[in-house]
């Protein structure tokens, strides 16, 4: 097989209600390492600045369903076989895997890195990107996930950095049939890793990273969910991350040394200096 790695940058903000996220993803492909072997492409979203309805209890569902069909229409004219995708909130990660898992099936193994299952689905939670994990195994949004042609098994998934889930969210895992465990060191038990990429001789490997699974303290990594200077309360299925970025950077540029990476996510970068330039440019009448 040719080789061949795109770079898929989609600024979904919609599906976590929350239009910093489109920043996140811009920030995220103007520092990328440069490679001329990679086609970067961004995946249309729609602008608003109104603020977002529910639509079947699920914020702007057809906003979140029109990118995830961009996202999918853009793979599939690449023909890729490795996706570098950034986000954007946890959504993005949707199509690029069920596109993978067309290519690889059950060699392809998905680690999901997150303080969150994302296991949601409309009867308990509204906002899409708690949901994606869902939508890959068939059991999230029903007008969401139908755009996922390939499901994954619950074998396939592997959480990494996962805090206390809410009631709601623990049962979904355990009727998913996920083997969990509530992470409570702040680096990830590569062992464990290991031993479960063994036992189901994966060979393709694929990274998701919600960057809320760090500690979000200034010192550790600051652009998360939870530094939103407009974050009231933390909600109840929003449980603080605990990793060390030291331990997260070295786990996954290790695990690129050692293993068959074909795919990489980087979701919820919220850039919170960026944002403040932004409010500055957009309100001084020269720009
Ligand atoms: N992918 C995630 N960050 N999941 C947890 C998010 C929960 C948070 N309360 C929300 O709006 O939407």
């Amino acid at each position: 097989m040719i080789e061949k790695t795109i770079r898929l940058v989609v600024p979904d903000w919609q599906a976590g209600d929350n239009p910093v996220y489109k920043l996140g993803a811009k920030v995220l492909k103007a520092i990328a390492p440069e490679n001329k072997e990679q086609k970067t492409i961004t995946v249309k979203t729609a602008d608003s600045n109104q603020t977002l309805e529910k639509e079947n209890n699920v914020t702007a569902q057809s906003a979140v369903l029109k990118n995830i069909r961009n996202t999918k229409k853009v793979i599939i004219t690449e023909q890729p076989n490795k996706i570098i995708t950034f986000g954007g909130n946890c959504l993005v990660s949707q199509q690029p895997i069920d596109y993978l898992n067309g290519i690889y099936g059950e060699k392809l193994g998905v680690i999901w890195i997150d303080a969150h299952p994302d296991i949601s689905n409309p009867e308990v939670f509204y906002n899409e990107h708690a949901m994606v994990v869902g939508n890959l195994l068939h059991r999230g949004d029903p007008a969401i996930q139908k755009e996922v042609d390939n499901p994954l098994k619950s074998n396939q998934i592997f959480y990494a950095g996962l805090q206390e889930p809410t009631n709601n969210e623990k049962k979904l895992i355990e009727q998913a049939g996920i083997k969990y465990k509530v992470q409570d060191e702040n680096q990830i038990d590569s062992e464990r890793v290991i031993d479960w990429i063994k036992e189901n001789n994966f060979e393709h490997i694929y990274i998701h990273l919600d960057v809320d699974v760090m500690n979000s303290d200034s010192k550790n990594f600051y652009a998360t969910y939870f530094n939103n200077p407009d974050l009231g309360e933390i909600p109840d299925n929003a449980a603080v991350g605990k990793m060390s970025r030291k331990s997260i950077w070295q786990f996954i540029s290790n695990f690129s040394q050692e293993y068959n990476l074909v795919g990489l996510t980087l979701a919820e970068y919220l850039p919170w200096s960026a944002k403040e330039m932004l409010d500055l440019m957009n309100n001084t009448n020269i720009f």
